[in-house]
C-alpha cells in the first residue's frame, strides 16, 4: 500500500528543498508548481481563459503567459488571485491526481505530493498525510527576497496571500523546522521517515 505524503508550507519555506532530498532517495514528487506551469501553457483551456480576463498585455512576444507580470497582479489584488485560482486549480488538481494514480499502479511505497497551497486550497484529502516545512517569519521573507530578487514589500504580499505558516502548524501531521542547517531539517526528515516506517 502507497502513503501519500501532502509536502507543504509557505513561499519560500524549503518545499523544494525537502522535496530533493525525498526525490534523492529515490521517491517520486508530484510538484504543483510544476503542474500549474504546464497547465498555462500555449494552448491548454487554461492559457486561453488568462488571456481572456486578463487581456493580451499578459502575454510575452513569443505569446507565453508573462509570469513576473501575472504575480504582480494577482499578489496584490485578492479578487483576481481567486479568479486566477478558480481558472487553474481546478486542472492543476486533476493532472495531479492522475499522477498519483499513476505512481500507485508503479507500486510506489512512498507517493510525494509538493502542494504550497494544500489547506487554503482544502485538498488534504488528497493525501494521507501532511508534512510540514516550516521557518519563522523573518527567515521566510529574507529567503524568498534573496531567492527572488524581491523587495521587501513584494515578498510580504506573497507572503500575505496564503495561510500563515503557524496556523499550519496544528494542521499537520509532523513539522520540519527548516531555520537551521539543510543538515540539521535532512535529519529531521529522517527521523519522520523513520516513525512513520518508512
Ligand atoms: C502567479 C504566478 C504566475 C507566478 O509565477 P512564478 O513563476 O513567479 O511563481 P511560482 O509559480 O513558481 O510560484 C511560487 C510560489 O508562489 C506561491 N503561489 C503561487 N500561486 C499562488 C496563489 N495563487 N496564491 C498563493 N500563493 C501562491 C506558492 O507558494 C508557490 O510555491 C504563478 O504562481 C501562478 O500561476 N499561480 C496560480 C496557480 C497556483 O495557485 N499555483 C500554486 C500551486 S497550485
Ligand atoms: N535550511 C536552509 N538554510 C539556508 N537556506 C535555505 C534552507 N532551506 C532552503 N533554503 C533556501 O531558501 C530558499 C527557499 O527554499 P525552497 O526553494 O526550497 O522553498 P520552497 O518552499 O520550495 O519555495 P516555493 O514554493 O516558493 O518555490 C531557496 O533559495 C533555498 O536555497
Amino acid at each position: 500500500m502507497a502513503l501519500v505524503v501532502g509536502l507543504t508550507g509557505g513561499i519560500a519555506s524549503g518545499k523544494s528543498t525537502v522535496s530533493n532530498l525525498l526525490r534523492e532517495k529515490g521517491h517520486p514528487i508530484i510538484d504543483a508548481d510544476l503542474e500549474a506551469r504546464l497547465a498555462v501553457e500555449i494552448g491548454e483551456p487554461a492559457y486561453n481563459e488568462i488571456v481572456l480576463y486578463f487581456g493580451e498585455e499578459i502575454k510575452l512576444p513569443n505569446g507565453q503567459i508573462d509570469r513576473a507580470k501575472l504575480g504582480e497582479i494577482i499578489f496584490n489584488n485578492e479578487e483576481k488571485r481567486l479568479k486566477l485560482n478558480s481558472i487553474v486549480h481546478p486542472d492543476v488538481r486533476r493532472r495531479m491526481l492522475e499522477k498519483r494514480e499513476q505512481a500507485v499502479k508503479n507500486g510506489e511505497s512512498l507517493i510525494v505530493m509538493d502542494i504550497p497551497l494544500l489547506f487554503e486550497s482544502q485538498l488534504t484529502s488528497m493525501v494521507d498525510k501532511v508534512l510540514l516545512v516550516y521557518v519563522d517569519e523573518d527567515t521566510q521573507l529574507q529567503r524568498l527576497m534573496e531567492r527572488n530578487g524581491f523587495s521587501e514589500e513584494e515578498a510580504l504580499a506573497r507572503i500575505k496571500s496564503q495561510m500563515p505558516l503557524k496556523d499550519k502548524v496544528q494542521l499537520s501531521d509532523a513539522v520540519i523546522d527548516n531555520n537551521g542547517t539543510i543538515e540539521n531539517t535532512k535529519q529531521q526528515l529522517n527521523m519522520i521517515l523513520t516513525e512513520w516506517n518508512i
